[in-house]
């Protein structure tokens, strides 16, 4: 194994030497725990080895948003531990070539970054139910964004006339002629095939799309039978390899590395969400040109909604389903909680974590390092 396996490269090896960190190693980040981190590094036999590893407090200081921060995929400045009670330390984290990120809603302008350094997101879909051009466009504009290659797979072929699958396929390549769009079928194990021609080695890879879209089937072809891929939570357990926590960043064997954490899981329904908002856009538009800014678009004086009903323009039916579009959100959302939940109680009951708290953490930086500023 070499780092250029883990997805190294000349450029993350310049920015690591401007950094001259002599008793530091790169390592990747493969799992965060919120206090801790799992990091994979190359020893001196060349092997990969998986530590617990904490961000110093320069690096937490240093960072001026939480989106700065050390991120599943980032690479980082390790210095090891001496000694079997040290800790290992991240020093710095190297700037990102790719960054997979998500404003959170609402008001805040707060960004929350999902995966560093992907090299491939692989949007799965289908030519039935969930075929929608518009949440695909979101799922573009997000990948865009990230400086990642976009991959559709419109899967499950085998249940819909070829023409079908064809068509949606057709489509979606008209929504961004940068994307690789693909019809497979993940039974037939044609999924598999267009999937390896992207997984080099040291590329890495991350799946996103609406539940039952068959992403779980091909990552477990993926992994093949060394892994387990488990339920709704969707943790992938390494057997034996390293470790038997939960990591977000797998190594494959053929090659290549697949990043799936709870914060791609939901993607989904960001995308669901602002498609929703998106699609009422003009409803929302004509709601700015009530003469009332609290107009409640009953009787209120010059109210736009109405006007427009009434003339035609808008359809009354449309505008009902508008009214609802903040309970819709509002289950979305719910549902986004339940899972963080889940996967919150997932990190707390699957690692040790040694500081309860950040205050703790800088406290056991200060005793550790006394001239830390
Ligand atoms: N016919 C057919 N069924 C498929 C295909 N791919 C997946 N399935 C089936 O579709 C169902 C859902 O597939 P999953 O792989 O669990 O879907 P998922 O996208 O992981 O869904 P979540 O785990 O909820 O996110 C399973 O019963 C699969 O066997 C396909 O290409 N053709
Ligand atoms: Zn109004």
């Amino acid at each position: 194994m070499t780092l250029n396996d883990l997805g190294w490269n000349t450029e993350f090896q310049k920015d690591f030497d401007k950094l001259s960190l002599k008793k530091c190693v790169p390592a990747r980040l493969i799992r965060d725990n919120k206090i801790t981190y799992g990091a994979l590094f190359i020893d001196d036999e060349e092997d990969v080895c998986e530590r617990e590893v904490v961000m110093s407090g320069k690096v937490y200081h240093d960072a001026s948003s939480d989106a700065e921060l050390p991120a599943v995929g980032d690479w980082v400045a390790l210095e090891l531990a001496k000694n079997e009670d040290g800790e290992n330390m991240i020093r710095a984290r190297l700037p990102r070539q790719t960054c997979f990120s998500r404003k959170l809603p609402g008001k805040s302008t707060m960004e929350q970054v999902i995966a560093a350094n992907v090299n491939v997101v692989v949007v799965v879909t289908d030519a039935g139910s969930d075929f929608n051009p518009r949440r695909m466009e979101r799922y573009f504009m997000l990948i865009r964004r990230s400086g990642s290659k976009a991959v559709v797979l419109v899967n499950k072929s085998d249940m819909f006339p070829a023409e079908q699958s064809e068509e949606a396929a057709e489509i979606i390549r008209e929504l961004d002629d940068e994307a690789d769009v693909f019809v497979t079928s993940a039974v037939r194990d044609e999924g598999l095939e267009v999937l390896k021609n992207y997984l080099q080695p040291g590329v890495s890879i991350t799946m996103v799309g609406s539940s039952g879209v068959g992403k779980s089937t091909l990552v477990n072809q993926l992994l093949g039978e060394e892994f387990q891929w488990t339920g709704d939570v969707n943790e992938a357990t390494g057997k034996g390899r390293h470790t038997t926590t939960a990591r977000e960043l797998i190594l494959l064997d053929d090659g290549g590395i697949l990043i799936d954490n709870p914060g791609m899981r939901e993607i989904q329904m960001w995308t669901d969400e602002q498609t929703l908002r998106e699609s009422f856009a003009d409803v929302e538009a004509l709601t700015a040109q009530c003469k009332f800014h609290d107009c409640k678009h009953g009787n209120d004086k010059g109210c736009a909604i109405r006007a427009a009903v009434e003339s035609g323009e808008l359809d009354e039916g449309r505008y009902e389903s508008y009214l609802k579009l903040d309970e819709e959100i509002e289950k979305l959302e719910k549902r986004q909680k339940k899972l963080r939940q889940l996967s919150e109680r997932r990190a707390k009951r699957d690692h040790r974590v040694k500081a309860r708290n950040l205050a703790d953490r800088i406290d056991l930086e200060k005793e550790d390092n006394p001239d830390w500023r």
